[in-house]
């Protein structure tokens, strides 16, 4: 272990075991091309440049640790902040788990952030960290919702009309991004304790409400949307093209 990964007190984890389902077929999501560089190497990138992050933990899918450790090799990173490469799990829930595990001691402000936000501002990264550091045991970034949204009876595989149960009331809703930020102690806890049935808690947030412990939002930004379907790709690309063209990138 390096000097600087024993002085690490803010680290990001960086969940990229994904196989990217819904993106459609192809390489793992964290490692197909955005501008002609990975995913990843974005959201490596968008965590390293908080002055604030010095230890970044790439959690690779687990056939793909040494294709990783390859890529990080190839495009430039900024110095000041160590990677390190460890292998995921089935879950997304696992694979943060097992990132968390490769964390030194000196660790006290623990950012997770999906390869699959690879836009995410610098503002918004260092927003949430600044929560942490003044108290806050676990902050989101969030976004009041654009469209009104219905508690539905999910349908059967027939897929029939679902019947609506409500409407929660709008202003009341946000919609979360990543990088979430935590006091490491209250992840670490969460993570050891909070048993999540099925495919695992879809937000480590969530996974710290149900210890019990206070969960804050600050403002999200539009550009750090996850890419999950073609359609986010292709706007990706275009905010990509949007900064390259104003020379802020
Ligand atoms: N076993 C898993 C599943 C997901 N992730 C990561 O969790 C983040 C958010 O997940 P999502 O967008 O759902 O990615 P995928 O699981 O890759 O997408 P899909 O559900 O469409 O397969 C991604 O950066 C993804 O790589 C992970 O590290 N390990
Ligand atoms: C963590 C997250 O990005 C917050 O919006 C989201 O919950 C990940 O969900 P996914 O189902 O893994 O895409």
């Amino acid at each position: 272990m390096s000097d600087e990964t024993r002085l690490a007190r803010t680290a990001a984890v960086i969940p990229a075991a994904g196989r990217g389902v819904r993106l459609g077929p192809g390489a793992p999501k964290a490692l197909r091309m955005l501008g002609g560089t990975p995913m990843l190497i974005h959201a490596v990138r968008a965590m390293a440049a908080s002055r604030a992050v010095s230890l970044v933990v790439v959690v690779a899918p687990p056939d793909g640790v040494a294709e990783v450790k390859g890529l990080l090799g190839e495009y430039p990173l900024p110095e000041r902040a160590e990677v390190l490469v460890v292998a995921g799990g089935a879950t997304r829930q696992e694979s943060v788990r097992l990132g968390l595990e490769a964390l030194p001691e000196t660790v006290s402000t623990v950012l997770v952030h999906d390869a699959a936000r690879p836009l995410v501002p610098v503002d918004t990264v260092d927003a949430v960290i600044e929560a942490v550091r003044d108290g806050a045991p676990a902050v989101v970034p969030a976004l009041p919702l654009a469209d009104t949204v219905k508690e539905v009876e999910p349908a059967d595989a027939d897929g029939g009309p679902e019947p609506v149960l409500g409407t929660p009331e709008r202003a009341r809703l946000r919609a979360v991004q990543t990088p979430q930020g935590f006091d490491r102690d209250t992840l670490m806890r969460a993570h050891e304790t909070v048993a999540v049935d099925g495919e695992g808690a879809t937000d480590d947030a969530g996974m710290v409400e149900k210890l019990g412990a206070p969960v804050v939002v600050v403002p999200g930004h539009e550009e750090a949307f996850k890419v999950t379907r073609p359609l986010d790709l292709l706007l990706a690309e275009a905010v990509l093209a949007r900064r390259r063209a104003n020379d802020a990138y």
